[in-house]
């Protein structure tokens, strides 16, 4: 498992490129035939790509979790980024059609993962917390979030927000997960920005075309540096930074946060005329 340790706004202000992407970006999570994880410790999150790739994948401890199982001490939200797939979880059998959401409670001692049949090319993607309790593996088909409709064609924003794992939804203890997607014709993501310095965010930006990027913004509002992102990359954004992007496309992406409170309404929104 891949470490990213904790940093402040202060590294951002000297930061280059290179090392902006080298601690913010995670470019290849999602490789034919593994499960890659990457360990933020920013609030703990673990994030994760599996692509069965025809074979059954199974989530093992990583050494340095000095756990017995995975979810010993921790939770995991699951969203299919691909086709079909079945994740099995102690013996009980899901199907997640694309964009549908697994929560996987502490304690859990069983995952796998294939794709649900033969050349589906599914593509999951895991986001773990430490977990205090054990809430009950739920599935959330897409349709079944909670839906809210933000932005506007006029400010090129308009998408639809699915909460899955949240507050008055799926229940967990940190993790809380969703999706928004652009609709034609709309660029920008989470415009005007917020940051919410009780929580760690962590968004993986999916079906951005091949030859389109989003240009992500990051950074304390009043220094911010931007991301080039492509498909399938995440990027992980402490308590301290905006989060927000334009794309040359319309995109769609994964969203997940953990952290002292799970209040979707908890942030501190940024005036566009603030940033610098
Ligand atoms: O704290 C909330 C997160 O930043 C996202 O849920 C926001 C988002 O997906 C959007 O505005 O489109
Ligand atoms: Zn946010």
């Amino acid at each position: 498992m891949e470490h990213r340790y904790a940093t402040g706004p202060d590294h951002v202000a000297r930061a280059d490129t290179a090392a902006l992407r080298d601690q913010y970006l995670v470019p290849d999570l999602f490789v034919p035939g593994e499960i890659r994880l990457v360990h933020t410790h920013h609030d703990r999150m673990v994030l994760g790509g599996v692509v069965p790739d025809g074979r059954t994948l199974r989530l093992e401890a990583p050494a340095d979790l000095r756990a017995g199982t995975f979810l010993e001490r921790r939770e995991a939200g699951v969203v299919n980024v691909g086709g079909p797939a079945v994740v099995v979880a102690d013996g009980e059998r899901y199907e997640l059609p694309t964009h549908a959401c697994l929560y996987l409670g502490r304690g859990v001692r069983d995952v796998t993962f294939a794709d649900a049949a033969d050349g589906d090319g599914a593509q999951l993607y895991l986001v773990s917390a430490p977990a205090h309790t054990a809430y009950p593996t739920t599935l959330v088909l897409p349709e079944d979030g909670t839906v809210r409709e933000l932005g506007d064609q006029e400010t090129s924003n308009r998408r639809t927000l699915r909460q899955y794992i949240h507050a008055d939804g799926i229940r967990s203890c940190q993790v809380v997960m969703g999706m928004t997607t652009l609709h034609p014709g709309s660029m920008w993501n989470t415009m005007p920005a917020h940051t919410h310095d009780r929580r760690t965010e962590c968004y993986l930006y999916v079906d951005v075309p091949q030859d389109a990027r989003v240009l992500h913004l990051m950074g304390r509002p009043e220094e911010t540096r931007h991301l080039v992102v492509a498909d399938r990359q995440a990027v992980i954004s402490p308590s301290w930074s905006v989060h927000t992007g334009v794309g040359t496309a319309a995109y769609s992406f994964v969203w997940a946060m953990a952290g002292e409170n799970q209040a979707f309404d908890d942030m501190d929104a940024v005036p566009v005329t603030a940033m610098a």
